[in-house]
C-alpha cells in the first residue's frame, strides 16, 4: 500500500478547496465591486443586486483564482511561497479543482444574470478569463509587463459592482478602475522584489528578475506618485466629496512615503511593508469613498430640503 496515500486523502478538506479560492484576495475586489455598487447610485442598491451581485462576482472571481492554482501547479511547486497549496503538495489532483472551478464559475454566472444584468455577467466573465486564461497561461510567462496588463483583469470589479446597479459603464466606474489599475504594480512588485529569488528559481520573467531590483524599486515608486494623483480624481471630478480629498491625501501620503524609502535607501527588507501597506491603502481608499458617498448624499439632500 502507498504509504502517502493515507494522510493525501485525509487532507483533501473543505480547507484545501478554500485555499484554492485566494479568500483574502477575494475578500478584498468583492468590498471593491460592493463599493462600486454604492457609488453607482444615491440611493440605497436593491438588496438582490447588492447581495447576489457581491456573490455572483466573489464566486466568479474564486473561481478564476483555482484555474490559477490549477494551471500554476507546476511553478507553485518551485516557489517557497507557493510550495504548500493544495496541488502542489497533492492534497487535491488537478479534475477536482478544474471540476470545482467550474462549478463556482456556473453558479456565479447564474447569481449575476438573476440578480443584475447580461452586461455585468459578460464583463464579469470577461475578466475571469482575463486573469485565468490571458494573464496566468500567457502574460505571466511571456513580460515583465505581465501584471500591468493583467491587472485589468484585478481592477474590474468595482466597475463590475457599478455596472451591475447601473446598467451602463459611467465615467465614475472607469475613474475605480483606473485606480485600482495603476495600484497594481507597485502591489505586487513590492512582493515580487521580496520574492526575487522565488520568481527566478520558477523562471517566471517578473520585473525584478529580468530589469533587476533597483529598476522595479524606481517603478513601484513611480506607480505611486501616479496612483497618489489618480486617487485625487474622484474628488476633482465631483464624484467624491472633502472626506474623501482627506482620506487620499492621508493614505496616499504614507503609500509616498513608504515607496520613497523603498526606492531611496535601497534595503529590501522595506519592500514588503510596501507591499503590506498596498493591502490596507486599497481597502481604505475605498472605505473612505463609500463612508464619503454616504455623507456627501446626505448632505446634499439636506441641502434641498432646506433650500
Ligand atoms: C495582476 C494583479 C495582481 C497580482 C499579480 C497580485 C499578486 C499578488 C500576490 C503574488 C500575492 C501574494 C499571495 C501570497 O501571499 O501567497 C498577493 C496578495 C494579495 N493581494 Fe494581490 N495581486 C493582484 C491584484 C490584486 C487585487 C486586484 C486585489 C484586491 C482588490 C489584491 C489583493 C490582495 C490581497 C488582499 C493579498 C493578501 C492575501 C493573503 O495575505 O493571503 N491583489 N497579490
Ligand atoms: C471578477 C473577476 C473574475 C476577477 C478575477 C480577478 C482575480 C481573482 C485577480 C487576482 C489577482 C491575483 C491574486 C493575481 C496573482 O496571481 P499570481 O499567479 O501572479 O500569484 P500567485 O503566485 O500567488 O498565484
Amino acid at each position: 500500500m502507498n504509504t502517502r496515500s493515507i494522510p493525501l486523502t485525509a487532507a483533501a478538506s473543505w480547507r484545501d478547496y478554500y485555499a484554492l479560492t485566494k479568500p483574502k484576495v477575494v475578500a478584498l475586489i468583492t468590498f471593491t465591486a460592493m463599493v462600486g455598487m454604492f457609488l453607482a447610485t444615491p440611493e440605497m442598491v436593491p438588496w438582490h443586486v447588492l447581495l447576489g451581485g457581491s456573490a455572483g462576482i466573489a464566486l466568479m472571481a474564486a473561481s478564476a483564482a483555482a484555474i490559477n492554482h490549477l494551471v500554476d501547479r507546476r511553478i507553485d511547486a518551485l516557489m517557497a511561497r507557493t510550495q504548500a497549496r493544495p496541488l502542489p503538495t497533492g492534497h487535491l489532483d488537478p479534475r477536482q479543482a478544474a471540476l470545482f472551478a467550474t462549478l463556482l464559475g456556473m453558479t456565479g454566472a447564474g447569481l449575476l444574470l438573476l440578480c443584475t444584468n447580461p452586461l455585468t455577467t459578460v464583463l464579469t466573465f470577461f475578466s475571469l478569463i482575463g486573469y485565468a486564461v490571458i494573464y496566468t497561461m500567457f502574460l505571466k510567462r511571456a513580460t515583465p509587463q505581465n501584471i500591468v496588463i493583467g491587472g485589468a483583469a484585478g481592477a474590474a470589479p468595482p466597475l463590475l459592482g457599478w455596472v451591475a446597479v447601473s446598467g451602463q459603464i459611467e465615467p465614475g466606474a472607469l475613474l475605480l478602475f483606473l485606480i485600482v489599475f495603476v495600484w497594481t504594480p507597485p502591489h505586487f512588485w513590492a512582493l515580487a522584489i521580496h520574492r526575487r529569488d522565488d520568481y527566478a528559481r520558477a523562471g517566471v520573467p517578473m520585473l525584478p528578475v529580468t530589469h533587476g531590483i533597483a529598476f522595479t524599486r524606481l517603478q513601484v515608486l513611480l506607480y505611486t506618485v501616479v496612483l497618489f494623483l489618480v486617487s485625487l480624481l474622484p474628488y476633482l471630478t465631483a464624484v467624491s466629496g472633502p472626506l474623501y480629498l482627506l482620506g487620499a491625501l492621508g493614505l496616499g501620503l504614507r503609500f509616498l512615503l513608504l515607496a520613497w524609502r523603498l526606492y531611496h535607501r535601497r534595503d529590501d527588507r522595506l519592500a514588503l511593508p510596501v507591499f503590506v501597506y498596498s493591502i490596507v491603502y486599497l481597502f481604505g481608499l475605498f472605505a473612505v469613498l463609500m463612508i464619503d458617498h454616504y455623507l456627501f448624499t446626505l448632505l446634499k439632500q439636506l441641502q434641498r430640503l432646506l433650500i
